[in-house]
């Protein structure tokens, strides 16, 4: 998703709820899972280690330092790490030539150390590529399908850094602070120590492994397992209510105290969800598809597959796209094998298909020659949120994003209009649409920064200040029928069929079905004028089924933005900046030569390689000043990390101008108290971000972006933009074309 920069908070939260999200509920804690799928017997190694249950010594002294464990159970020995340490490295053999008992070092059938996983994920940290990344995590997978497979789950919620699937909406909901309490109560410090070496390390979960480390343990509770800590993680989602934070504190202080090694490190940066740990989405879905071919009952694919694991990996991603439930896929896969998926594993009402999206074409005829002999249909593309609305049987609503986000408690007002416009032949639908902010005084869509401005959550329906219609372009499922293989023309019938329109409430989306390029070129200004982005071409007849998550070429859009006579650059100077691993993001200002000041016009989060960022960071950093000078002008809400004394100009390509409620830009001028923002800046540079993450396979250069929250949820761009296309990146309309550093006369501004 780009958006303009409230949206891309949107987008962050997202990432924040996906990220703290995880297993089905009752499924994952019943421990359900089915059988081993490897059949061969092999013995337990001779080196094992101990598990969970092993021998508890209740002569044994309280530890010296830091408070006693509540449980006095002797179990990890070191020799028995000592020899997983040994093993691990196997992890990154190829799969197909990776053994699991060469890893497995504990009795068989019983839980997986958690050990392994927090030594993985070292691995996983050194590896920059993307094809080792999945090797190394096909390899445990297979290692925990041989040894124990009911902790596969479990694996792999975490891996995903889930708790749950996303439109459970589940979160750990622990704040730095708790963790930091609990850190100190674990290791026998003061919270203002641990504080300090925070600060110093930058790490929290690095201080844990120290402070671990350097504290000697007469005797060690029970060793965790990586269902343990699962489970424990569900736990702590799951409390609520008053004393939530304390229950909150004393569940992760209960894991950080049976900690050992490298694992004090993950289990803090999965209670805080940082980036560093864990795999994007995609390569999870590749590892696990491999990692289901390659154990050994489900191995034999059915008669025709040429290249079986290719072959798997599109269809765990393709299941996952219509199910995105990890407890029933894995479920399935281990009881019924990878090539029964698609047909164990359905779509179901209430749990959100991903989304389909679009490819960008530069102009009318490019859409015409991608699309020759083909009918298609052209639709407005709004500028506003996408939402998935389920419709079930009971009459319940559920409001999905984008993201798969849980968005119902947003939109209300969304709920009611569907409930009410609703035709009564309809008993259940799933409907895809964009919500937009709508003026229904002068009946005119209202920008996407408006739309922005609504609350996340518990709206009430009598205290709503921006008004939003539903523009509804496809239906997936009506009246208990899947339409997901229907083409989109009889989707569209069962549509238009459905609902009761009302303006400015609910509409479809205006289209026109035409191949004449004068005629397209109408409707695009048409759209344009009435505040859409473009349209969205979409082939109507032939191949044109739903194609969930998909980036797919039976939908093109053509943007305003993308067109090559549009787009101006314009001469900015970077006056602030937001924190992230260099500067994540700048404010940039325009000069205004009557005021004789510089007035903020948008944030820039990349559209630089990382060079450019590096060295302009270097640059601007000497040039901190302590506070904003009496001459910038910028918003109120807008709270750099650090300022600038106005030393550079940047030439920067810009798609767009709107007006802002929060830049400064020509204040007065375009508006008594509204003024203009560059909003498209923040839209292609974080596609631009995008591709970079594409391009080299790694995840770190996603660490730039800043939003206007913290920096915090960075990882879900990189699960979302798996097959973004390189298109984008050429006809990326607004990026830092250049930057000149011109000496600017502050003198002259005082
Ligand atoms: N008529 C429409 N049909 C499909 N999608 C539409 C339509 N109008 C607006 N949209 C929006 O356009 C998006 C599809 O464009 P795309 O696949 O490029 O996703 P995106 O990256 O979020 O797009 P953008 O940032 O350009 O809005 C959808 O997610 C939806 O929010
Ligand atoms: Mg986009
Ligand atoms: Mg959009």
């Amino acid at each position: 998703m780009t958006k303009p920069p409230s949206a891309f908070d949107a987008l962050m939260s997202g990432a924040r709820a996906a990220a703290a999200a995880a297993a089905k509920k009752k499924k994952s804690e019943q421990s359900q899972q089915p059988t081993a799928s490897s059949s061969k017997k092999r013995k337990p190694s001779s080196s094992t280690l101990p598990t969970p249950t092993s021998t508890l010594n209740p002569n044994e002294e309280p530890e010296k330092e830091g408070p006693p464990p509540t449980k006095t159970r002797h179990v990890s020995s070191s020799s028995a790490l000592q020899e997983l340490k040994k093993r691990v490295p196997q992890l990154t053999a190829k799969p197909s030539k990776f053994d699991p008992s060469s890893v497995a070092c504990w009795e068989k059938g019983t839980p997986v150390p958690f050990s392994l996983l927090a030594l993985a994920l070292d691995m996983i940290s050194l590896e920059p590529g993307r094809i080792k990344m999945t090797d190394i995590a096909c390899n445990l997978m297979k290692t925990v399908i041989y040894s124990t497979p009911e902790d596969l789950v479990p694996l792999i919620y975490l891996l995903a850094k889930r708790v749950a699937p996303a439109h459970e909406g589940l979160e750990l909901g622990i704040g730095e602070t708790s963790i930091i309490k609990a850190l100190a109560e674990a290791t026998g410090r003061t919270e203002s120590k641990i504080k300090k070496l925070y600060q110093d390390e930058g790490d929290l979960g690095k201080v844990a492994k120290e402070c671990r480390s350097s504290q000697s343990m007469m005797r060690k509770p029970e060793a965790l397992t990586i269902r343990k800590v699962f489970n424990t993680f569900r736990l702590i989602a799951k409390e609520s209510g008053r004393d939530s934070q304390m229950k909150k504190k004393n569940h992760i202080k209960a894991l950080l105290v049976a900690a050992t090694d490298c694992e004090p490190k993950y289990l803090i940066r999965f209670l805080q969800g940082k980036l560093r740990i864990g795999v994007a989405e995609q390569t999870l879905l590749a590892a696990l598809g491999q990692a289901a071919v390659q154990s050994e009952e489900h191995s034999k694919p059915p008669a025709g597959i040429k290249s079986p694991l290719e072959e798997a990996v599109k269809i765990v991603k393709q299941v996952y796209s219509v199910l995105p439930v990890y407890d029933e896929i894995v479920s399935a896969l281990l009881t019924h094998g990878v090539w029964k998926l698609p047909s164990t594993c359905n779509f179901t009402p209430g749990i959100p298909v991903g989304p389909m999206l679009s490819k960008p074409r530069k102009g009318i005829s490019d859409i015409l020659n991608s699309l020759q002999d083909v009918q298609f249909t052209c639709e407005y593309k709004y500028d506003g949120e996408r939402a998935q609305v389920h419709y079930m049987e009971n009459g319940s609503v559920e409001i999905y994003s984008r993201n798969a986000e849980r968005n119902t408690g947003k939109f209300p007002d969304v709920v009611a209009a569907i409930s009410r416009l609703k035709k009564s032949t309809v008993s259940s639908f799933v409907l895809d649409c964009e919500i937009v902010g709508y003026n229904r005084e002068k009946q005119t869509i209202r920008p996407f920064q408006d739309l922005t401005t609504r609350p996340r959550k518990n709206v009430s329906v009598d205290n709503i200040k921006v008004d939003v219609c539903i523009f509804a372009f496809d239906i997936l499922y009506l009246n208990g029928r899947v339409l997901l293989q229907d083409n989109l023309k009889i989707r569209r019938e069962h549509l238009y069929a459905s609902f009761e329109e009302e303006t400015g409430v609910f509409q479809y989306a205006t289209a026109i079905t035409s191949n004449d390029t004068e005629e397209i070129q109408k409707f695009l200004d048409k759209a344009v004028g009435s505040s859409c982005e473009g349209l969205i071409i979409k082939t109507l007849n032939e191949d044109s089924t739903y194609e969930p998550s998909n980036r797919s070429n039976n939908w093109l859009k053509l943007k305003k933005d993308y067109l090559d006579n549009i787009g101006d650059s314009m001469d900015l100077v970077p006056i602030a900046a937001f924190h992230g691993r260099v500067y994540g993001a700048f404010l940039l200002a325009c000069y205004d030569y009557n005021n004789e000041e510089f007035q903020s016009i948008c944030k820039i989060g990349t559209g630089f390689t990382e060079e450019v960022l590096e060295e302009r960071s270097k640059s601007l950093g000497s040039q901190v000043i302590p506070g904003p000078k009496r001459y910038y002008r910028y918003g109120d809400k807008m709270k750099p990390d650090v300022w600038f004394e106005a030393s550079e100009v940047w030439e920067v390509k810009a798609a767009d101008l709107t007006i802002s409620p929060v830049h400064r830009a020509a204040v007065g001028i375009v508006d008594s108290d509204k003024v203009a923002e560059m909003y498209n800046v923040q839209k292609a540079t974080q596609t631009k971000e995008k591709e970079t993450t594409k391009q080299d396979g790694s995840e770190s250069p996603k660490k730039q972006i800043c939003s206007e929250d913290e920096d915090e949820d960075e990882d879900e761009v990189a699960d979302e933009d798996v097959d973004v296309d390189v298109m984008h990146m050429k006809m990326k309309i607004s990026e830092l074309l250049s930057y000149t550093i011109v000496p600017i006369e502050s003198q002259h501004f005082c």
